[in-house]
């Protein structure tokens, strides 16, 4: 099944042309990683999916018109993790969580126990348990990007758009992390989330989504996307490329004007 179609899209800001005619599509069950340099316009295109920009082109949720949706509607099909970690209300972490249920709640309705489940859930799932009752205002930066992500996680959404989802994390929150993805993917959810750490996209990710000033420059597996050509080309460095445990390893050695 068809969870995100994008068809011919383009995003003007201000005079820039941040995105210039992209399509492709989210089956279930893929965990996509989308990959590119700074101000490539990944953001900008999962904020495009959010109806957070204005946009030319076409963009389906579930085959549904995205644009057409009314907020509650979209959220039940797509949850989002912005960039921005930024938690504005100091009350407890719990409460942030339970923020994702808003869209299956009637009204100001008390939480039902699938609610409460789902939120005990995803407060395990980020390993934010121990911290349930303080205040989301006074936790570390790489905590406060662990509650939000359990806040998208709560709202168990088809799809998830997650937007630098590692920045912050330590690495065995990182590879959590990355487990977690695989894993909503392999129970037939679908994840796209927007990564500057290559090693962590070709070693977790099932499909890499390379953007390139607002294109997309390659898309398909993560060795056939990250190739030594591509990270010269695209990321100006030169890279290590293994393998471990029948999974890629790349790390990125040096600027690729540097080496000999
Ligand atoms: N409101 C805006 N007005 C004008 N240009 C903008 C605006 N927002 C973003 N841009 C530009 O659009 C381009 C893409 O930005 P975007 O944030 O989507 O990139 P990105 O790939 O997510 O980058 P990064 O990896 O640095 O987060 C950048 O050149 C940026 O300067």
């Amino acid at each position: 099944m068809t969870l995100l179609s994008v068809e011919n899209l383009s995003v003007r800001l201000g005079h820039r042309q941040v995105l210039n005619g992209l399509g492709f599509e989210v089956e279930a069950g893929e965990f996509v990683g989308l990959i590119g340099p700074n101000g490539a316009g990944k953001s900008t295109l999962l904020r495009s999916v959010l109806d957070l920009v204005p946009t030319q082109g076409h963009i389906r949720l579930s085959g549904e018109v995205a644009g057409a949706m009314n907020a509650r509607r979209r959220a039940a099909r797509v949850a989002y993790l912005a960039q921005e970690r930024e938690i504005a209300w100091a009350v407890p972490v719990e409460t942030i969580v339970a923020l994702g249920r808003e869209p299956h709640r009637a009204g100001f309705a008390a939480l039902t126990a699938q609610d409460k489940t789902t939120i005990d859930d995803a407060m395990q799932r980020m390993d934010i348990e121990a911290f349930r009752d303080r205040i989301a205002t006074e936790l570390s930066g790489g905590e406060k990007a662990r509650v939000l992500t359990a806040r998208a996680l709560a709202q168990d959404a088809p799809l998830l758009l997650a937007d630098e989802p590692t920045a912050g994390l330590d690495p065995a929150h990182q590879i959590s992390l990355m487990r977690l993805f695989a894993s909503l993917a392999a129970d037939g959810k679908s994840v796209v989330a927007s990564l500057h750490d290559l090693g962590l996209a070709a070693r977790w990710c099932s499909r890499l989504l390379l953007l390139h000033e607002g294109r997309i420059v390659a898309d398909g597996a993560p060795t056939q996307v990250l190739t030594p050509h591509t990270l010269r080309d695209i990321y100006g460095v030169e890279a290590f490329f293994g393998e471990a445990g029948g999974a890629p390893v790349i790390q990125p050695l040096d600027l690729a004007d540097v080496l000999p």
